[in-house]
């Protein structure tokens, strides 16, 4: 089956933390970091986010003006099973076009988007890639939060994850970088490939490879 090219991106505190106990957002990026995301979202098809990530920081997930001019805003997908997403989300502007992704057993309603069903629990992930394909998109860059990165390691469904280190400690139980319910024995360890690790402003910045067939032991 075909699917796009799927890129994690996202930004986390020395204790692999993205967001505040509670899940209230912090700026964990720097303004370097910032305009490196928002080169990365001009230049995918797609950036797609969990409808957590929608009701705590009820993003607008567009290429801002300041950090790239003139820029194509990718399509936005929503992974939103029940469709709780609110008609007055940010996301559901008409500065771009948005994708909900949901399933069978959501109550279909009016929105400024194009309903997607894949599956019938939680959006099957695989159906929703194919269906992205199948509408010319070749690239989706997930932003989150880590409940979402989580499904698509777990279904090795990632070609590359990106982090950036933010020079801060958040503590606590805070959202990590991946949640889910996690590895208990070795088998269930996700190995990455190390890329690359470089100083970005006043963080670091990660590179992973993801696939089965690049991890070489
Ligand atoms: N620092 C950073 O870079 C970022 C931080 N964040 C932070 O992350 C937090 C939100 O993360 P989190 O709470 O984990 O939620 P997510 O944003 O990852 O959303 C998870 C929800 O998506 C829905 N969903 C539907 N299908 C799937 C599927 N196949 N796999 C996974 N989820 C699915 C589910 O809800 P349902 O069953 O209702 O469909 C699920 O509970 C926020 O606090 C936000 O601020 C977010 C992005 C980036
Ligand atoms: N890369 C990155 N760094 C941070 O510090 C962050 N808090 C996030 N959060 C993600 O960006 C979304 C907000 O985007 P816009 O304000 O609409 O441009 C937010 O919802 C998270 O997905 N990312």
């Amino acid at each position: 089956m075909d699917r796009p090219k799927v890129i994690i991106n996202a930004a986390m505190s020395v204790d692999g933390k993205i967001a505040l106990v509670g899940g209230k957002r912090i700026k964990i990026s720097d303004e370097e970091d910032f305009k490196r995301v928002h080169k990365m979202r001009a230049s995918v098809d797609a950036i797609l986010v969990g409808i957590n990530t929608i009701l705590k920081d009820d993003p607008k997930l567009t290429v801002k003006e300041k950090y790239v001019a003139n820029a194509k805003n990718p399509v936005r997908v929503v992974l939103d099973s029940k469709l709780r997403i609110p008609k007055n989300a940010r996301v559901l502007n008409s500065i771009a076009k948005t994708i909900i992704a949901t399933t069978e057993n959501a109550k279909i309603r009016e929105l400024n988007a194009e309903i997607v069903i894949c599956g019938k629990d939680k959006v099957d992930l695989k159906c929703l890639l194919n269906e992205l394909w199948k509408r010319g998109i070749k690239s989706v860059m997930v932003e989150g939060g880590g409940t979402v990165i989580s499904s698509f390691l777990r279904e090795n469904l990632v070609d590359e994850l990106n982090v950036f280190v933010g020079s801060l400690v958040i503590g606590g139980g805070a959202p990590s970088l991946v949640e889910g319910i996690g590895a208990k024995n070795e088998n269930e360890v996700i190995r990455l490939k190390f890329l690359e690790c470089k100083p970005l402003g006043s963080g670091i910045l990660l590179r992973y490879g993801v696939r089965d067939e690049d991890i070489v032991e």
